[in-house]
């Protein structure tokens, strides 16, 4: 356990007795209700997916974190009327804790950074993959869990860590064969609607309500926006300022309204001047309308799209400058993204880029009857020793059964330990793809 691990008990407290669970007859097979299996072929594809989320973190520097999928209840029990407040997973442990399956990894990861304080220098470069959970009722049948990717800069005020953000993602978006032709991102900053707000003198307080009644613009229909604003006490003249400049889709006419006095315009033209730079201007596009669903941004926020318009986001994040410090935490700058794992595999198999993806083992090794099963254990470890893999016949099985499995497991080579060539310390090798066969001393295997 590590030095810091409390076991999990935090204080010793009197435990709740264990609920009387009845033994079921007969089990219910499949996963619970709006959760996935993932039996080979979709854990290849899976594999595939974080392996290349994995590539790309490591050609940008970043280290890999990780956090526990159970966290405290508070660390999401935000009060801005968030879509992933209303459907946290929670409940009460039996230590009487109120916890919470995460919805999402960035408050773990904020928890995680102040919990290390001064013992971690900035900028930290952290990413991970973690699956994530919402309660959703099921009757809108959505998924309960998926994995996100989620790539965090912490400690970097400038725009560069969200232009920086964004190239890895498109880094990620080229390693699988997505051009700009198929995805953009639609990029804006929530101080454009906090500099409409401050002239309305609307408080700060209500920043973040306001943020998610607005990321809803596309999903119910605007009189309910305008509803929604007016309940949270925005008066008709600021809506009516607030709909007009999130109508909005290019910087100049954005600075024509705001000005180039406020961080908006000028955060908004470094990070177009940083695209040009980074190559990926073709990728991304400005539009005020995008503001997230989470009300922790403070800053720039982006959403990656597919441009035909069929799927849900695929991507999405910002800066959140003062999340830390809601935590307790100094005031320490931060931005960050969360990419999940389903819609993205919706895009590739639309895009007819789904890889090709087979179990290969390189060799299958078969004693020739049951006396030479050790013989053939002994094969399989030098070969494994070496670095190749094996499938081992664990049983007595006919050749023909062999050759099937052979088959079916892609392999290789079929290795036969048969009693003559044993005694000569010798094997029998069969090239799978071609037929080729011949004898070879166990020692020269390779
Ligand atoms: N936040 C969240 C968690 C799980 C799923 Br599925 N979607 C969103």
């Amino acid at each position: 356990l590590s030095s810091n691990d409390n076991g999990g008990g935090g204080r010793s407290g009197a435990l709740s007795s264990p609920p009387v669970i009845e033994v079921p007859q007969k089990i219910d097979v499949n996963p619970p209700k709006g959760t996935r299996d993932f039996p080979p072929e979709d854990m290849r594809l899976r594999s595939w997916l974080f392996q290349n989320f994995r590539e790309v973190s490591r050609l940008f520097g970043f280290e890999e974190v990780d956090f526990p999928v159970l966290e405290s209840e508070a660390l999401f029990v935000r009060k801005a009327g968030e879509e992933i407040r209303d459907q946290l997973y929670n409940f009460k442990d039996r230590g009487n804790r109120r916890v919470a399956l995460r919805p999402e990894l960035t408050p773990s990861l904020a928890r995680l950074v102040i919990q290390k304080g001064k013992s971690v220098s900035l900028p930290l470069k952290w990413f991970a993959i973690g699956q994530c959970w919402r309660y959703e009722r099921m009757t809108r049948g959505r998924r309960r869990e998926h994995y996100q990717w989620n790539m965090d800069i912490i400690g970097v005020p400038e725009v560069t860590a969200e232009a920086e953000l964004i190239s890895s993602i498109v880094t990620f978006f080229k390693r699988l064969g997505i051009t700009a032709s198929d995805v953009g991102f639609k990029v804006s900053s929530r101080k454009v609607l906090q500099e409409v707000l401050r002239c309305y003198s609307i408080p700060e307080n209500m920043f973040g309500k306001v943020c998610i009644i607005i990321d809803k613009i596309e999903k119910i229909p605007i009189e309910e926006i305008k509803g929604e604003l007016v309940s949270v006490g925005i008066s008709e003249a600021a809506i009516e300022e607030l709909l007009q400049v999130l109508s909005v889709k290019s910087l100049d006419k954005l600075e024509e309204i705001l000005g180039d006095a406020g961080d908006a315009v000028k955060d908004l033209k470094q990070l177009f001047s940083l695209a040009e730079k980074f190559g990926y201007s073709d990728w991304i596009q400005f539009d005020a309308s995008v503001v997230r669903g989470l009300a922790y941004y403070t800053g720039i926020v982006f959403e990656g799209f597919d441009r035909e318009g069929k799927l849900r986001a695929i991507c999405g994040g910002g800066r959140y400058d003062q999340l830390l410090s809601t935590f307790g935490g100094d005031d320490i700058p931060a931005c960050g993204f969360g990419f999940g794992d389903a819609v993205i595999v919706e895009l590739i198999k639309e895009k007819g880029l789904l890889p090709e993806l087979s179990h290969e083992v390189e060799n299958i090794v078969c004693p020739l009857d049951k006396e030479l099963q050790g013989a053939a254990a002994t094969v399989a470890t030098i070969l494994r020793q070496k670095g190749q893999s094996v499938d081992l016949v664990l049983e007595n099985k006919p050749l023909k059964w062999v050759f099937k499995r052979a088959a079916r497991i892609n392999a290789g080579r079929l290795i036969l330990v048969g009693n003559s060539e044993w005694q000569k310390g010798m094997v029998g090798v069969k090239i799978l793809s071609t037929g080729e066969q011949y004898e070879i001393k166990l020692d020269e295997l390779e």
